[in-house]
């Protein structure tokens, strides 16, 4: 289904002269009229189009700040009234929606913790039967692509056109660099399932840190993003969520012009040739690493055999261990990264054990 889904293209969300990437930017909550009024002055004086704030708001644990609630709509108002730009914000159930819309704000976004439960997804969809307003998806938090797909295809089935889709990153147990794991494999194999939806990056959630805001947004510029959601306050240190990952507007302003910019394709016969030269070499190697890969399991068969003849566990878990350690040792001095052999390794190794399974069972 989802590949004759019907997705509008960016430039049909009636917003002046878009730019690429396009900006949505904000406080992570509204707190007061007068700090979303100042920071609203400052994302209108940055260039930005489009005016965030969240009013619900699904916290982790109970007692932190939840949101204002529907009273900040009218600030949203204000808003629009004095600055022009749109307003969005992120609605979790039918009533936000009702209350959103009633309110007359512009864009909505459904938020992780509510794009995983796809009951709450159909109830947001329904209310949104036959209104023509732009909706955003955020990832689920769990890295499921299918739950995603699964959110975008509810508001498509309700003639919801205006899509697109916001990486903000996967939680994970793990002490990672930034706050969650960006996971960049998933939201590029959505952009090759679904190529015409536009993907914004939320680099504010990805980093949880203001500091390193800067290098994953460029990141996504790379990957070819159409799009930015990034939180922003007057006042960061004195935010009532989020204060760590939360610039000043003109920080945001900052951020935004060192962002580097690079075309998609090149419109160049001569750097074309060149990218076509070097791309034959690569499927030559990829050609090569599938014959290498296909011997090495040859190796693993006959094993399989052997190990079936003399009653022997699929599973050797000593000499899995030191392929493992030694293949970390040698790709490391080839500049791969721990990830990558990680990954790489127990793939090969699961698709070993499966086969030998197959040879055990027959
Ligand atoms: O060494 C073995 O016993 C194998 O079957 C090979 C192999 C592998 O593919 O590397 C597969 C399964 C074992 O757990 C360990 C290693």
């Amino acid at each position: 289904m989802s590949k004759n889904l019907k997705i509008a293209e960016l430039s049909a969300w009636s917003i002046e002269n878009i730019d690429r990437p396009l900006i949505i930017g904000g406080p992570c909550s509204a707190e007061t009229e007068e700090q979303v009024l100042e920071t609203a002055r400052g994302i209108k004086a940055a260039g930005i189009p489009i005016f965030r704030a969240g009013i619900w708001k699904p916290r982790t644990r109970p007692n932190s700040f939840e949101g204002i609630g529907a009273q900040g709509l009218i600030w949203l108002q204000k808003v629009k009234a004095e600055t022009g730009m749109l307003t969005a914000t992120e609605v979790a159930n039918a009533k936000h929606v009702e209350l959103a819309l009633g309110a007359g704000v512009d864009i909505l976004w459904i938020g992780a913790r509510t794009t995983v439960n796809p009951f709450a997804v159909q109830e947001i969809a329904d209310a949104l039967r036959g209104k023509d307003i732009p909706v955003l998806v955020k990832n689920p938090i769990n890295p499921d692509l299918e739950l995603w797909i699964g959110a975008i295809e509810r508001l498509s089935a309700v003639g919801i056109t205006k899509l697109a889709a916001i990486h903000r990153g996967f939680s994970t147990y793990q002490k990672l660099k930034y706050r969650n794991d960006p996971q960049w494999q998933i939201p590029i194999e959505m952009k090759r399932r679904l190529p015409n939806l536009p993907m914004f990056c939320d680099p504010s959630h990805i980093t949880g840190d203001r500091a390193f805001l800067d290098e994953v947004t460029q990141k996504s510029m790379d990957l070819n993003y159409e799009g930015l959601i990034i939180e922003s306050h007057c006042k960061p240190e004195e935010a009532w969520s989020d204060a760590k990952q939360q610039l000043t507007p003109k920080s945001l302003e900052e951020l935004l012009a060192n962002l580097v910019l690079r075309d998609p394709e090149a419109d160049n016969e001569v750097i074309n040739n060149t990218l076509g030269e070097l791309r034959h070499l690569i499927d030559d190697f990829d050609q090569k690493l599938l014959e290498l890969l296909e011997n090495r399991m040859q190796v693993a068969k006959t094993i399989g055999h052997y190990k079936k003849e003399n009653n022997i566990t699929v599973l050797q878990n000593k000499r899995w261990g030191q392929i493992l350690e030694k293949s970390l040792e040698n790709g490391k001095k080839k500049g791969f990264s721990e990830q990558f052999i990680n990954n790489l390794f127990k793939a090969i190794h699961q698709e070993s054990i499966n086969q030998q399974e197959d040879i055990m069972n027959s």
